[in-house]
């Protein structure tokens, strides 16, 4: 068992990393990853009525999550609402403590810095919220806001500060005369430039962005997007990118991962993701984006029911109770994440085999029948 991933330039380098992680028959490495998230969980307590007694019950918010980012590439976490993806970000930028697993930045463990090592971290990943509204201070002027994180890490003079405002703003569409204005004199979009100044304040190397667009129009969409790719070109950022609307994530992904019920169910690069996508989950969602080409119209999978509730996942494969081309197998054992083809990780057990292994599988048959044919969608 190997690790195998592949930069996103799909250029393979030979490191030694650790092994059995992701199954796989490729052994083919990349280099050091900025971020490096292993078998990460947040099992968040159920409260009872009677507040001394210890939870019996737990929201698998993130339930093993593993995944890597390489420097100036994007990788975008999908799912539907409830997945844990706010959670999964939430736990690397150590707002929550994770119940378990391990978050390697630039090859450090977070989990194992001090204080001062881990405020040094701090400052290298930033956040942009969804909400350019809730995430702004009313009370403070622009010039505040932004020079805040550089005040509680105590960077430069106050002459300094003001000076780096000034080019923050010039850096992401804004005029300095706006510095001593308040948020709600913006736009939606003005103010979510203002969020990606503040977060770019204390240079950082990796920004995530939890649904950044979302609440903004469309044709303002496109302007945030194209400010965020510039800024990645520019200064090298590393960016993961939480999305639910998935022509924004083709927009902006080198590669993708989609989340379901705390779990990744399937990563690749996005042209293989958007193309060839193997997971039913991954399919059923890229059914539902709207494609201007009749010719290349995907024909709708309808998911029967909800995501289930965290608290109490459904055994074997979480996503069996709504899956088109579930088998006995499926209700049974849980299937592995393991690579397909060289970048392209699945969790599934129809669709999740490589193609040799496919075939032999065929021949052998399992006794299971596929009620529908989604591959290839
Ligand atoms: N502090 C908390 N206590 C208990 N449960 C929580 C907590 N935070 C999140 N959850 C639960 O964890 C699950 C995952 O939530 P999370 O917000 O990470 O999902 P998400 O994919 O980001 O969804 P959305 O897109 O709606 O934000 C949900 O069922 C949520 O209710």
């Amino acid at each position: 068992m190997s690790d195998p991933a592949i930069s996103a330039t799909g250029t393979k380098k030979v490191t030694c990393r650790e092994k059995g992680r992701f199954e796989s028959d490729t052994v083919d490495y990349t280099a050091s990853p900025l971020l490096d998230v292993r078998e990460l969980k947040k099992h968040f307590p159920v409260r009872t009525k009677d507040l001394f007694r210890p939870a019996r019950d737990f929201v698998r918010a993130v339930d093993g999550v593993s995944f890597f980012i390489n420097p100036g590439e994007t990788l975008a976490l999908v799912g539907e609402s409830g997945s844990g993806k706010s959670t999964t970000a939430r736990l690397i930028l150590r707002l929550l403590e994770p119940t378990a697993g391990e978050i390697l930045f630039e090859g450090r463990s977070l989990g194992r810095l001090g204080p001062e090592m881990m405020r040094q971290a701090r400052k290298q990943m930033q956040m942009i919220f969804q909400d350019p509204y809730a995430s702004l201070n009313p009370r403070l002027t622009v010039e505040e806001i932004i020079a805040e994180p550089l005040q509680i890490f105590h960077v430069g003079s106050p002459v300094e500060r003001s000076r780096k405002v000034s080019r923050l703003l010039d850096i992401v569409g804004l005029a300095s005369r706006h510095a001593k204005r308040y948020p709600h004199e913006f736009s939606g979009g003005q103010r979510q430039r203002i969020g990606i100044a503040r977060a770019l304040a204390l240079n950082p190397k990796l920004i995530i962005g939890d649904e950044p667009v979302s609440a903004l129009d469309v044709s303002i969409q496109a302007q945030v997007l194209n400010l965020l790719k510039d800024l990645q070109e520019e200064f090298g950022l590393t960016y993961l990118f939480i999305a639910h609307d998935l022509s924004v994530v083709e927009f902006v992904s080198d590669r993708v991962a989609v989340m379901y019920l705390g779990i990744i169910v399937e990563m690749a690069d996005k042209e293989t993701l958007f193309r060839h996508p193997l997971h039913p989950y991954t399919q059923a969602l890229l059914s539902a984006v709207p494609v201007p080409d009749p010719d290349c119209r995907r024909e709708r999978i309808i998911l029967p029911g909800d995501i289930p509730s965290p608290v109490n996942p459904p055994a074997g494969c979480r996503f069996h109770p709504r899956c088109q081309v579930c088998r006995e197998v499926c209700r049974r054992e849980a299937p592995v994440f393991r690579e397909v083809k060289p970048g392209h990780y699945v969790a599934c057990h129809i669709r999740g085999q490589g193609s040799e292994a496919r075939g032999r599988k065929e021949e052998v048959g399992d006794g299971g029948q596929e009620t529908v044919d989604g591959g290839g969608t």
